[in-house]
């Protein structure tokens, strides 16, 4: 078996059954209390080695947790009816709500057995914004620090960059408010975690501040249904194998279902338990191209033989979505691998690839593609 990541890296599988311990040994757990200098060296270690690790003492009140997740189960068990009144197919963005085995992650597997629903980075889910404001987050232009075009200010830019374009289900209104108040505690901690990331990777502290004012981020509450126990190659996966887009996933998983598997490198599924009290947090594609393969974008997978329905919720963390991804000065020893990209055209093929029928996506590519001609000199 062979996997084939979005950016272009083959990995072989050598099986699908999943082990509880091998390859990279386990996946750190980090405390984000330690010593600072301590906390960038065991990230350092996590971001480079494996791409995932776990982190306790992240500051998001456990309450806020359990009310996010109790809205998410009242908004899955509405009819089909009031669940397809935000169906992600009306929105430019790409969010709300996706039904069952309608996305196909991996495009080798029948599509994933997850129902979800998602929302996307706006001003008025930003804590450190004036909620007041209708309009967006004023972004200064600072090209030394990566950034190709002024911030999103008008309806276009807003479209072109998939920000503010949500919806939410008019027959669970309190879906918006357990998710306003649950993604801006984690709007928090991923600016906090991106200084550190900052830091691991040589760079001053401060370096992606000014990208993640308005950041090109995505939030999602994933139902993954029970399904009978069968041998993996028989049934759908939860979801299937992939690496992420953006630059990392802030992860919860909800109760205490083993199904997030993830695959190491002698190419076998480790996994990746709920551990109480904690998050996981992976790196991304985005990441991985920008730090020049200096942090790793590791595939995992879901598949959710336990019996019992699951819940889990990924908020997924990129910088604002007109930065331009080249490799960054500190990661170039071996010289840059990659080319320079805008991360909101980056974001959004890897998406539509997997939710737009071909001819569908054909069309909306070209209009993205002359959007942000000229972008990358
Ligand atoms: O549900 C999970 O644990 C993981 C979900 C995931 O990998 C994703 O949405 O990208
Ligand atoms: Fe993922």
């Amino acid at each position: 078996m062979a996997f084939t990541s979005f950016a272009g890296n083959s990995y072989a599988i050598v099986s699908d059954e999943a082990r509880e311990i091998s390859g990279f040994d386990e996946i750190p757990l980090i405390d984000l209390g330690l010593p600072r200098d301590e906390l960038v060296a065991r990230l350092r270690d996590a971001c480079t080695r494996v791409g995932f690790f776990y982190i306790k003492n992240h500051g998001v009140p456990q309450d806020t947790i359990d009310r996010v997740f109790a809205s998410a189960q009242g908004f899955f068990n509405l009819d089909e009816q009031a669940k397809q009144q935000c169906h992600f197919k009306n929105s430019k963005a790409l969010c709300g709500y996706e039904g069952i085995q309608s996305v196909y992650t991996d495009e080798t597997r029948k599509p994933d057995l997850n129902e979800a629903f998602s929302w996307r980075y706006s001003p008025d889910l930003d804590p450190t914004c004036n909620k007041d404001s209708s309009s967006s987050t004023p972004v200064d232009d600072t090209s030394s620090s990566g950034r190709g075009l002024a911030g999103p200010g008008n309806d276009d830019e807003q479209a072109l960059f998939l920000t503010g374009q949500n919806q939410w289900p008019e027959a669970k209104p309190e879906l918006r408010r357990d998710v306003t108040e649950y993604y801006g505690h984690v709007l928090t901690l991923a600016r906090r975690l991106i200084r550190y990331f900052a830091l691991a990777l040589g760079l001053p502290e401060g370096y992606f501040d000014d990208m993640m004012r308005s950041p090109g981020s995505m939030g999602k509450v994933l139902h993954y249904p029970p399904q009978p126990k069968r041998a993996p190659e028989d049934v759908p996966l939860g979801i299937g194998a992939h690496t992420d887009i953006e630059c990392c996933t802030i992860l919860c998983q909800g109760g205490n279902i083993p199904a997030l598997q993830v695959l190491n490198p002698n190419g076998e599924w480790v996994l990746a338990p709920p551990i109480p009290g904690t998050f996981v947090v992976n790196i991304g594609d985005m990441l991985a191209r920008w730090s020049n393969d200096t942090f790793r974008s590791t595939i995992h997978r879901v598949l959710n033989i336990t019996g019992q329905e699951r819940y889990s919720l990924p908020v997924f963390i990129g910088p604002s979505y007109d930065t331009i991804i080249k490799p960054l000065a500190t990661c170039l020893a071996q010289g840059a691998k990659y080319d320079a990209i805008p991360a909101g055209l980056y974001v959004w093929k890897r998406l539509a690839i997997s939710r737009l029928d071909k001819a569908e996506y054909e069309r909306q590519l070209l209009e993205m593609e002359s959007r942000y001609t000229g972008v990358v000199a």
